[in-house]
């Protein structure tokens, strides 16, 4: 720590000790090698420290519908502040920041999506996201209060299923939050498919699976593959319409029920927990475990699939977003892969395999296998 004296404190590291230099940063910035280094580092500093404000623009940019309306063809800035009802000299400063972020650009006066707009608007599920983010955003608004644990977090009243299965008997509610989750379970179905190899697995049961989404892509993959659903009452009768739409009809069973207060059932040799531990405290995950080590025969795997924190090798996406995220929904934490492996230890499995996801943001594995 810098003292009031200037001095350094001597338990600092040597790379610490240089960034707290004055000296050592002039000297850098004048260095041709080390200048570029700086700079990049300066710029990547800023970004952190504004990116809240990163976030509002891209909302207001979501909210306004104006990626979608250039999607139509470029406009110039008095169209789109006429479209939004936005004076035109203030959405010439959103439009500049929304290029700022490389999500617009601007050619002859008129506006045009880049490739990055687009792929924003085309990833399922993104948009959706960060429609919903200004929840957490309000529980972050004092964010000193936050981590003390001084503040109630709106977040919890997103997932009500968070203090218990009986806060998600509501089916408006169930069906606003699964819906968040099936669109966005492409990517998560796309990567755990890549990491994990299915074959062999006659039955497999997706605990928490929603309306289905992943068993469903599951399926198409894996024709012969049979799925059971197992999931809160109030969600799973979104599953119906999914599985015969997709031709899954008559491979599938949904059974709904708890699992904090009922047994799983038995018949699958794999069974799956898609985004489901990082909702819920140690004890629940603990127990859940356990009924999923009960539910398979000898032999029988279980995959875990979600974003992980990078436990040594901090992750600037799972550490900071989905960790802190979990913090607000009061119950869950984001776990490393080896805390997670240690819990699939603890509840009886062997040849647990930690499989670090190809983009940690949407997804990475453990998986176990229950000793014969
Ligand atoms: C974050 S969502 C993930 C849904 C899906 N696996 C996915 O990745 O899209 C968590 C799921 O766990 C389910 N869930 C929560 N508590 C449950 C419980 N006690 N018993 C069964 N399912 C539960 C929720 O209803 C929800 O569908």
């Amino acid at each position: 720590m810098l003292k009031a004296s200037g001095k350094v404190a001597s338990g600092l590291g040597w790379a610490a000790r240089l960034g707290l230099s004055p000296r050592f940063h002039a000297v850098c910035s004048r260095i041709p090698g080390l200048k570029h280094i700086a700079r990049a580092e300066g710029r990547a500093l800023f970004d952190v420290v504004s990116g809240f404000v990163q976030s509002q623009a891209l909302l207001a940019l979501v909210e306004l519908r104006l990626l979608h309306r250039l999607t139509d063809g470029p406009l110039p800035t008095g169209d789109l502040a006429a479209f939004a009802r936005v004076p035109a000299e203030r959405m010439a400063v959103l439009m500049q920041a929304g290029a700022g972020l490389r999500l617009v650009r601007r050619r002859a006066g008129l506006w045009h999506l880049t490739t990055r707009g687009a792929a924003f608007l085309t990833v399922p599920g993104l948009e959706a996201m960060v429609r919903h983010h200004p929840v957490l955003y309000r529980d972050l608004s004092d964010p000193v209060a936050f981590f003390r644990g001084e503040t109630k977090p709106e977040l919890a009243g997103f997932w009500p299923y968070v203090f218990g299965a009986g806060g998600a008997g509501d089916p408006a509610l169930a069906a606003r939050y699964s819906v968040l989750m099936a669109d966005s379970q492409g990517l998560v179905a796309e990567d755990t498919l890549r990491l994990v190899d299915f074959r062999g697995v006659t039955r497999l049961m997706d605990v928490g699976g929603g309306t289905g989404a992943f068993l469903a892509a599951v399926g198409a993959a894996h024709p012969a593959l049979a799925l059971t659903l197992f999931d809160l009452p109030a969600v799973v009768p979104g599953a119906t319409a999914r599985f015969a739409a997709a031709g899954l009809g008559g491979r599938t069973r949904i059974v709904p029920g708890s699992f904090r207060d009922e047994a799983l059932p038995a018949g699958a040799d794999m069974i799956s927990l898609v985004r489901v531990l990082y909702d819920h405290g140690d004890e629940t995950v603990t127990g859940l475990l356990r009924a999923a080590y009960d539910a398979l025969p000898p032999g029988g795997r279980l995959v875990v699939s979600e974003p992980m924190s990078g436990g040594d090798r901090p992750d600037p996406a799972t550490d900071v977003y989905f960790s802190i995220y979990t913090l607000a929904m009061q119950t869950g934490r984001t776990r490393s892969g080896r805390e997670i492996g240690a819990m699939l230890s603890a509840a009886g499995f062997e040849n647990i395999e930690v499989l670090p996801g190809f983009r940690p943001f949407v997804t990475s594995a453990v998986t176990g296998r229950r000793p014969n």
